[in-house]
């Protein structure tokens, strides 16, 4: 009988450390990286399959801060969203393609990720997300709140052209007033420090879809490598 190893150098996977070696390289340039079309054929045709089969009951109105500082304010965000939780064999795809990011990063940069959550995310026509940082460094240092440290936002939007606005702008840093405009095109991810980098989505003239996720530390693990003084 002839039996090939499992192992035997699969495409996807070499494409896959392709893929994110390009982005841990980015992420220790800058902080951040942007990846036109690089997100597998397969976890976006799984996101997609996920997405179309959703009904709008499926969706809540999205707010800001956690737990019980929770807040819906329209006027800094007006999207809808709907957690991700693997329940089905394509969000699965998703979120195992995002724990092998977590894994490489890991393993390369030592950032101690620890788990992953992630939504859908979609902006109707005239729906915004005023400039925003994801996450907070005092919280998580002196609160020693396991907190998001890695933000990563995947757009699944056929044709998305001038003019349908619904841009991602990072900023640098909090100066920063200018940014990087990023469009929301089908298999386009992006990947950044949520600490570091103000961003917003422009009011889009077009439904847009999108999955946003984040990498957290554990506080408590966090705590005992590294204390707060
Ligand atoms: O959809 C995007 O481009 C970014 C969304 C975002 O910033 C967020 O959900 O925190
Ligand atoms: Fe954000």
């Amino acid at each position: 009988m002839n039996i090939t190893p499992v192992n035997e150098a699969s495409p996807l996977i070499t494409l896959d450390d392709a893929i994110f070696e390009s982005v841990v390289n980015d992420l220790v340039k800058q902080g951040f990286s942007i990846q036109p079309n690089r997100l597998p054929v397969a976890v976006v045709d799984a996101l997609l399959t996920c997405q179309r089969s959703m009904k709008d009951s499926e969706y809540q109105k999205a707010g800001i801060g956690r737990a019980t500082q929770f807040q819906q304010k329209d006027d800094i965000r007006s999207d809808e969203i709907s957690w991700i939780t693997g329940s089905t064999v394509e969000g699965q795809i998703w979120l195992s393609w995002c724990d092998a990011l977590k894994t490489y990063i890991n393993r390369s940069l030592f950032m101690g990720l620890f788990s992953f959550e992630s939504h859908f995310a979609c902006y109707d026509v005239g729906a915004f997300y005023k400039r925003h940082l994801d996450a907070f460094k005092e919280q998580r240092v002196l609160k020693n709140q396991t907190n998001r440290v890695l933000s990563l936002v995947a757009y699944l939007n056929e044709d998305w052209k001038e003019g349908d606005g619904g841009e991602l702008v990072l900023y640098q840093n909090n100066e920063d007033i200018k940014g990087l405009k990023i469009e929301p095109t089908r298999g386009t991810f992006v990947v950044f420090l949520s600490e570091e980098f103000p961003h917003e989505v422009l009011m889009s003239n077009r439904e847009r879809h999108s999955v946003a996720g984040w990498f957290r530390v554990n506080g408590s693990i966090n705590a005992q490598i590294d204390p707060p003084i």
